[in-house]
């Protein structure tokens, strides 16, 4: 095994392996964030408890934080999953923020509504995607998980392009309309009873016209009543995407319980 000199020391170097380059581990170069996130997940649970101890869902902000640098996007949502291991979480997670991820590829929105942001997950998943004139606006009424959703989506380095809306969706629905007119896309991860109310309250201020695709989480299990009667044809034309509720890994009661999201383009 002979090494290359490195050409810089940040610039990953690049093992000689019986002719053949090969890409080490250690190819990907190591920042502080990247080594405090590399030994938080070596730790066993209970020393992750001992170091990282849990008040509210808000302390995942401070984990985020020590392990991911500023503007990296995808370390900010591999913390998060992380911390989500370990403590209550109710973020999509990263099954279904798969799914999430391929409605907004094959939509291609530039102005997205979020309702239910919770403490920033799906609202950075979808920030990422978005061209820089684009906007997502994040619905939440829990004023704390809205304070914390803007700190996890300010380190994603999200920040110009998310705005935040602090309230119940039937408050905040005219707001929202007048700011960004009609969406591209939604996103329903709310109460679940208020989907279907939410979605004509949506329809009625012009944000959910012609062409919005509406994506919905949980309306399976724990499920949104009425929602799906509401998305059927001929109004809207709509796909069902199996996957296990959310909430697994630190609730093990709810380990592999069916669920779906939808997704719905109106008609
Ligand atoms: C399942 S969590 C959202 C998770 C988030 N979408 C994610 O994946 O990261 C649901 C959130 O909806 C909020 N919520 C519930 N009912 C609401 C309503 N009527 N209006 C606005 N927010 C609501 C809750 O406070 C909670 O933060």
């Amino acid at each position: 095994l002979r090494e290359s000199p490195a050409p810089h020391p940040r610039a990953p170097r690049r093992a000689v392996l019986g002719g053949i380059l090969t890409a080490p581990q250690w190819a990907r170069a190591q920042s502080p964030y990247d080594a405090a996130f590399a030994a938080s997940t070596k730790l066993d649970a209970d020393a992750f408890y001992a170091a990282h101890p849990y008040r509210s869902a808000g302390d995942v902000l401070a984990y985020i934080e020590k392990c991911a640098a500023p503007g990296d996007a995808s370390a900010v949502l591999q913390a998060f999953e992380y911390f989500g291991k370990k403590y209550p979480m109710y973020s999509i997670g990263a099954t279904k923020g798969k799914i999430l991820d391929s409605a907004v590829a094959t939509a291609r929105p530039r102005r997205i509504v979020e309702v239910g942001s919770f403490l920033g997950y799906s609202a950075v998943r979808m920030a990422a995607k978005l061209p820089g004139d684009g906007m997502l606006a994040c619905v939440e009424g829990n004023p704390e998980f809205a304070r914390t959703a803007e700190g996890v989506v300010a380190r994603a380095g999200l920040s110009d392009r998310v705005r935040f809306f602090v309230g119940l969706a039937a408050d905040e629905i005219p707001g929202v309309a007048k700011t960004l007119g009609r969406a591209d896309l939604v996103f329903l991860d709310h109460c679940k009873e208020c989907y279907a109310p939410d979605l004509e309250r949506m329809e009625a201020a012009g944000l959910v016209a012609k062409g919005t695709v509406v994506v919905a989480d949980n309306v399976v299990f724990p499920g949104a009543p009425g929602y799906l009667d509401k998305v059927a044809a001929p109004a809207y034309a709509t796909v069902l995407k199996s996957a296990p509720y959310e909430a697994v890994g630190w609730e093990t009661r709810w380990k592999e319980v069916d669920d779906a999201m939808s997704i719905s383009t109106r008609l």
